[in-house]
């Protein structure tokens, strides 16, 4: 493209981006200073940092997008998306929480998987990994095809949920090698934990899930998939916001306890979450009520519908609750996930109505846009 049609493509861009405003504040996203950077390369690329405020909804560089990529002459679009940091003023550095570019996912990087779903928390411990694991097998239960993606630098401890000890196999020809999944409970499985040495400190696991991730991925024999759930590292930084521009995350499920909505780590969780512009699918509220093994009374130990009211609070859907019962604890350390040692129990029965409601909202789903 010659330099006088640049500017033309540029100013076409401009003049469509000036038309979208904020739906509160009327004013529009150029002359407000949130489009900044804007430049068309060569190739008919059109370039701009988006500096999305405290108050912006999600959908606003989605228009913008969808704005640039109308103009006459525009033939790809690259947002980078600054997110404003809590309480802070925004500054230039290193990729963190209040300055990332835009979830751009390779859409080719898992061709053969339809729909990938990730499972997240704003801190760990929550109970996220069970969730994931016991999400997938209910989903194979129920015969769909179904793959597992251990992402949880910090402890990736899925393959030991799915009573998995071995290393996945390396097979094709030399030169085009590819690793092979674990097959367990009926679920292809991989582990980001089988590329970390164990004695590796977590600090150093962050940034390097930003340069693995993409080579890690497409390196994985995963074949044709209906689902891949992602079990992903805890809480909101680099290493999550990695994940979510790398890979093409259809919806995510967020999992708390009812104490654990009151610290406000699952809001900051699904607010990063809707300003990269990956749809939450809704909340999970695990341990939520023990369940006595001697008598079956229940016991409210972290409180109660701590996970319904964020939902409502959110507009988001409240996919169930998953009481706190020892045979989950079991399951998990014997390798057997609830929903196959003790399909009838109450956390089981729990964990495939939440799968149920999952697969619907992905069934409800348009095809996957990238
Ligand atoms: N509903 C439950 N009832 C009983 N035990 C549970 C329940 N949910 C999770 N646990 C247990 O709590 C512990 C933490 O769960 P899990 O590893 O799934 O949490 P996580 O949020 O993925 O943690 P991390 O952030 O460390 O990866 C595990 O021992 C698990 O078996």
């Amino acid at each position: 493209m010659q330099p006088t049609e640049r500017d033309q493509v540029l100013r076409r861009v401009m003049a469509a981006l000036s038309a979208i405003l904020h739906p509160t504040s009327g004013e529009d996203v150029v002359s407000s200073g949130r489009v900044r950077e804007l430049d068309v390369l060569e190739d008919g690329t059109v370039r701009f940092r988006f500096a999305l405020q405290a108050d912006d909804p999600g959908t606003l560089v989605r228009q913008a997008r969808t704005a640039a990529e109308k103009v006459e002459g525009v033939q790809k679009v690259k947002i980078d998306i600054s997110l404003p940091a809590a309480g802070a003023p925004q500054k230039k550095g290193p990729l963190r929480a209040g300055n990332v570019p835009a979830p751009t996912p390779n859409a080719n990087l898992l061709p053969g998987v339809s729909r990938i779903i990730a499972v997240s928390s704003g801190k760990g411990g929550v109970g996220k990994s069970t969730v994931a694991v016991n999400l997938a097998a209910s989903l194979a239960k129920a015969g769909q095809r179904v793959g597992l993606l251990d992402a949880d630098i910090y402890g990736p401890n899925v393959p030991i949920m799915f009573g998995e000890t071995r290393k996945p196999r390396v097979v094709g020809d030399k030169g085009r090698e590819k690793m092979e999944p674990l097959d367990a409970h009926g679920v292809r499985l991989m582990s980001l934990g089988f590329l970390l040495e164990d004695e590796q400190p977590a600090i150093m696991r962050g940034p390097m899930i930003a340069g693995i991730l993409k080579q890690f991925l497409s390196e994985v024999a995963w074949g044709e998939l209906d689902v891949l759930v992602v079990d992903m590292p805890p809480g909101t930084g680099d290493a999550q916001l990695s994940l979510v521009q790398t890979i093409r995350i259809d919806g995510v499920v967020m999992v708390t306890t009812p104490q654990d909505v009151s610290t406000g780590d699952v809001l900051r969780g699904i607010k990063m979450f809707e300003r990269t512009n990956t749809p939450v699918l809704g909340v999970v509220e695990n341990m939520a009520g023990f369940i006595c093994p001697c008598c079956g009374q229940r016991y409210e130990i972290f409180g109660r519908a701590g996970g319904q009211r964020l939902a409502s609070q959110t507009g988001l859907e409240f996919l169930g609750e998953v009481p706190l019962e020892m045979i989950v604890r079991e399951g998990g350390d014997e390798g057997i996930p609830v929903v196959i040692g003790q399909p009838e129990s109450p956390s089981a029965v729990a964990l495939r109505e939440i799968a149920e409601r999952v697969s619907a909202r992905l069934s409800a789903m348009a095809p996957a846009a990238v």
